[in-house]
């Protein structure tokens, strides 16, 4: 059964996950609670409603929806609840996940996905975002943000090994 928290991840596959987890990584480290379970728009339609129209309900602020190739699934969600949803465009084998990328950014006026990089990179920035979003009214989730940000910048340094 799925299950909610203040950000659900959900993604359209089982072999979505590898890429997916990169999501999980910000908000574990930020201390944000969520969920992650599988939802399909294509292999598991009802599952896809009952999930959607309940997300507010059960306390879920932020969706980040995962899928690869015709990624319907961010959509699908996006039109079934106001809740705001984060699409990443998960890698495809034969087109690289341009396919994901356009099926999840094209979105028609009105149902709006916010919409991240393809793969690993898009995931990580899908839990980032999401933080942002829950910082909006939870100072201090912001100072929590705001000491990763430094701790980001500081991890750069001005020296090229060469
Ligand atoms: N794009 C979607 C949707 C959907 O959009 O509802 N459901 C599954 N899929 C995608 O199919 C790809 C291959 O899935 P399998 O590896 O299970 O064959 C995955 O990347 C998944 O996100």
């Amino acid at each position: 059964m799925m299950k909610f928290a203040r950000v659900t991840i959900v993604m359209g596959s089982q072999s979505d996950w590898e890429t997916m987890k990169a999501a999980t990584k910000p908000l574990e480290e930020l201390g944000i609670e969520f969920e992650a379970g599988i939802v399909s728009a294509h292999r598991t339609p009802q599952r896809l409603v009952e999930f959607a129209s309940n997300a507010h309900k059960n306390g879920t602020k932020v969706i980040i929806a995962g899928a690869g190739g015709a990624a319907h699934l961010p959509g699908m969600i996006a039109s079934e609840t106001l809740v705001p949803v984060i699409g990443v465009p998960v890698a495809s084998r034969h087109l690289k996940g341009m396919d994901s990328l356009l099926s999840i950014v094209q979105m028609p006026r009105g149902i709006p996905v916010a919409t991240m990089a393809i793969g690993e990179a898009g995931a990580m920035n899908a839990g980032l975002m999401a933080a942002q979003m829950l910082a909006i009214e939870d100072e201090a989730l912001r100072q929590r943000l705001q000491e990763y940000r430094q701790k980001q910048t500081d991890n750069v340094p001005f020296e090229i090994v060469k």
